[in-house]
């Protein structure tokens, strides 16, 4: 693809920019005022609560859904024009799809031509670490078996972006591990993931930055160190007065609390669970929120 010069913030190119994003699906507005900037040879994380439009955003970065407002550009181009060679750059898994009648090699054979860098070799890597037999029927597989398949493939596809929605969604727990090591080691600094999940356990230590869609609008897209340098979890045993901290959780054995980090702090990292949780908590009332 040849690719338009692309903006570099950080000494990272740009590679996702959506500016002032308005969407509707009907009357209600799902995105209002959006911006987003997504920076190449990272591996995302998207959260946000059911029906917050992840799966939407999704859509419109692949060119599948057409925004009303504002303008998205993805390595460089508009998605809405379709063309040819930005589709070639992007592989979209979506959470659930249909697939042909037809064996999983008859499928490579058919959609591979398309992807002009797709890597054979990593393809039949990746289904052998995931236990795939080739010669089955698409649908004959059971959705775990399908996700890998399709996971492999858009691994193998080496497109400039991997978009996963819900990829963990239907694999067993050994696959969950095999899914991290895989997605980790097909990574590289000319490709970006984005994947879009609930599962925040099956991705700690994958995905990083995170960004938390909510309320129509990106409300924290950040790496989950950045808020580690500021911000400090440590237990304790009497219950704090909710106005005194900036968020509190009650555990096993006392309360979680949230506090900014000093030089002698002793605590705990954030999860990604808990950051998420802050992050919402911090979006209701207080203006700024954790940054
Ligand atoms: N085709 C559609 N027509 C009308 N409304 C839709 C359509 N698709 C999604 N929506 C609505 O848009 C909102 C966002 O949906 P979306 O699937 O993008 O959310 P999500 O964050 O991916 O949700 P989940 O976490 O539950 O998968 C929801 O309220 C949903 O009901």
């Amino acid at each position: 693809m040849q690719e338009n010069a692309l903006a570099v913030q950080d000494g990272q190119e740009v590679v996702v920019h959506m500016q002032d994003i308005g969407f509707s699906y009907t009357e209600n507005r799902l995105f209002n005022h959006l911006d987003l900037e997504i920076r190449r040879g990272n591996i995302y994380g998207l959260l946000g609560k059911n029906g917050a439009g992840k799966t939407t955003l999704l859509k419109i970065l692949s060119g599948q859904l057409f925004i009303e407002e504002g303008e998205t550009k993805v390595l460089g181009e508009n998605p809405q024009k379709r063309s040819p060679s930005l589709l070639s750059e992007i592989f979209y898994l979506p959470e659930e799809f249909p697939l042909p009648k037809m064996k999983a090699s008859e499928y490579l054979a058919m959609r591979s031509p398309f992807y002009p860098r797709f890597d054979h070799g990593m393809f039949a890597q990746y289904c052998r670490e995931f236990d795939i037999d080739l010669n089955q029927r698409l649908d004959q597989m059971s959705l775990g078996q399908k996700k890998k398949v399709l996971l492999s493939f858009g691994l193998a596809s080496n497109t400039a972006l991997l978009i996963l929605d819900e990829p963990t969604n239907g694999l067993d727990i050994p696959s969950k591990k095999q899914f991290r090591q895989t997605v980790a080691s097909a990574m590289t600094e000319q490709r970006t993931f984005i994947i879009s999940t609930h599962q925040v356990r099956d991705m700690e230590n994958l995905i990083d930055p995170i960004i938390i869609l909510h309320d129509g609008k990106v409300i924290f897209n950040d790496t989950v160190e950045s808020v580690n340098e500021k911000y400090v979890l440590t237990l304790t045993t009497e219950q704090p007065k909710a106005d005194e901290v900036m968020y509190t959780e009650k555990v096993l054995g006392g309360w979680m609390v949230l506090s900014e980090r000093t030089d002698d702090s002793e605590g705990k990292p954030l999860d990604l669970e808990t950051l998420f949780n802050v992050i919402i908590e911090q979006s209701k009332g207080s203006a700024g929120g954790v940054r």
